[in-house]
């Protein structure tokens, strides 16, 4: 239900058309002056703000500046008696949706209402576009078609319309940011703010006003009150990265929040309500931090309602061409080069590397490799060292203990002997400098077969 604060110092106009809004069918709540609006405001979220311009303590233009400031998504409508027109252009200028006049018409407030609705409607609708076509064009969506990829893009659109707190797993730049996207895109809050913060990129404490928001004067440099992300997701989601980062401190706060929907500001006392959907993502295992104690088990219950996992790129080599592809035509547009491809071998070579850094390294080399290529294709010679060498082996051997190691170095090198020598025993221990016997018995125990690769 869409939520209407009206403010005006007038307490039987207050009365009257709050009731009419309601028999209308929105959640109205009335103020009497601009203080009264303005506490409200800080624990409420409203879509639309309906204040007189003329009350004795804070006029409907200090009102209009404030909600302007700090709820930026809420619509001021202002209402203004005859005789003063002029505060209401001013009002008009400094960002109010539209001006009333007193005495009010019933259909005309009506009107308004639907009409500054369907405005608020089509603006989210355009915000979201713009972020789409943005984030198409130049990042691009979930790409792939591999099987554990279809099977992400169908968990996400089935969890996306529940509303439940999702944690999503993985590895550094797997797509964990645009999966929170597209959970958000396709959510019932779709139509709010999509609120992100990042719990790796501060310290602790400006991380707590960041989030919490903040009184003026809680701290040294807090010259003015500032909400927190909370409550700017206010109907949205808010979309926590990295939170295995967060202290244990703030990871008992959020718990707060969580249970309760509501806090209160870094050294403010008076308590907030809301309401938002919350995604976090890690890429660490936080069910082992759990278990050492470094992270709240309640809190990971609470967050880990739906846990989606984003697959690393090495478990779905298939989708390295369409990538490569895709970043191929986005640099070659952007830095306005030839179009180029890669050939059979680097791409041969690109499958078996180790993408530690997934699509953000291979984002990354994309824009490297069209840079020195200078409309050439692109060939295993033009590959850096490390992946070539890497891309020789079809695992990443620094990945491994000791032991591991040895024995698939054993396995890949036997065999590619043997495969040289068409598998003829003698010629390879010979050529090896091993025994016949030795060769053979390595043969069973590494279970190297002749349709073992290389
Ligand atoms: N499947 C994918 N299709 C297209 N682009 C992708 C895909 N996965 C990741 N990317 C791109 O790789 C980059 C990194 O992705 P993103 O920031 O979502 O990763 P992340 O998992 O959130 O990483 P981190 O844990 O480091 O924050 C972005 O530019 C993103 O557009």
């Amino acid at each position: 239900m869409k939520r209407i604060l009206m403010i005006d110092d007038d307490l039987s106009f207050l009365k009257i058309y709050s009731e009419i809004l309601k028999g209308s069918g929105y959640d109205t709540v009335t103020a009497y002056g601009g203080p009264e609006a303005l506490e409200l405001l800080e624990e409420e979220y409203f879509d639309i703000v309906i204040t007189d311009v003329a009350m004795p303590e804070m006029n409907g233009i200090e009102v209009l500046k404030r909600i302007k400031g700090e709820y930026p998504s809420t619509l001021v409508m202002m209402l203004t008696g005859e005789g003063s027109i002029s505060g209401a252009v001013e009002a008009m200028e400094l960002g109010a949706y539209t001006y009333l006049i007193k005495p009010l018409e019933i259909d005309q407030l009506l009107l308004n209402i639907k009409r500054a609705l369907e405005y608020l409607e089509l603006n989210s609708e355009n915000q979201q576009l713009k972020s789409r076509i943005s984030s198409l064009g130049h990042e691009g969506r979930l790409i792939g078609s591999s099987a554990p990829i279809a099977e992400l893009r169908e968990q996400i659109m089935k969890t996306a319309p529940t509303n439940a707190n999702v944690l999503i797993t993985g590895e550094s730049g797997t797509g964990k940011e645009i999966i929170a996207d597209l959970l958000h895109e396709n959510g019932l809050n779709k139509g709010g703010p999509m609120i992100k913060v990042n719990c790796a990129a501060l310290a602790e404490s400006v991380l707590e006003s960041e989030i919490f928001g903040h009184e003026k004067g809680a701290f040294t440099g807090a010259l003015a009150a500032k909400p927190g992300r909370f409550e700017l997701a206010r109907g949205g989601t808010l979309f926590l990265d990295e939170i295995g980062e967060l202290s244990l401190k703030l990871q008992s706060k959020l718990l707060r929040v969580l249970q309760e929907k509501e806090f209160e500001r870094v050294g403010g006392t008076k308590t907030i309500k809301v309401d938002f959907r919350l995604i976090a993502a890690t890429n660490r295992e936080l069910s082992k931090e759990v278990e050492k104690g470094t992270f709240r088990e309640d809190l990971y219950y609470r967050i880990n309602v739906v846990p989606l996992v984003s697959p690393p790129l090495r478990e779905r080599t298939e989708d390295i061409p369409v990538l490569l592809e895709h970043y191929l035509e986005i640099y070659c547009k952007e830095l306005k080069k030839a179009p180029v491809k890669v050939t059979e071998q680097a791409m041969e070579i690109l499958k078996k590397y180790h993408w530690k850094g997934n699509v953000r390294e291979l984002k990354n080399l994309t824009e490297r490799l069209v840079v020195f290529s200078d409309g050439r294709d692109i060939n295993a010679e033009m590959l850096p060292e490390e992946i070539r060498g890497q891309g020789n082996w079809s695992q990443d051997f620094r990945q491994m203990d000791f032991q591991e190691a040895k024995r698939y170095f054993e396995k890949e090198y036997l065999s590619y002997m043997l495969k040289k020598n068409q598998w003829n025993i003698s010629v390879t221990a010979e050529e090896i400098k091993i025994a016949r016997k030795n060769l053979q018995l390595k043969i069973k125990q590494l279970n190297i077969r002749k349709d073992t690769k290389k």
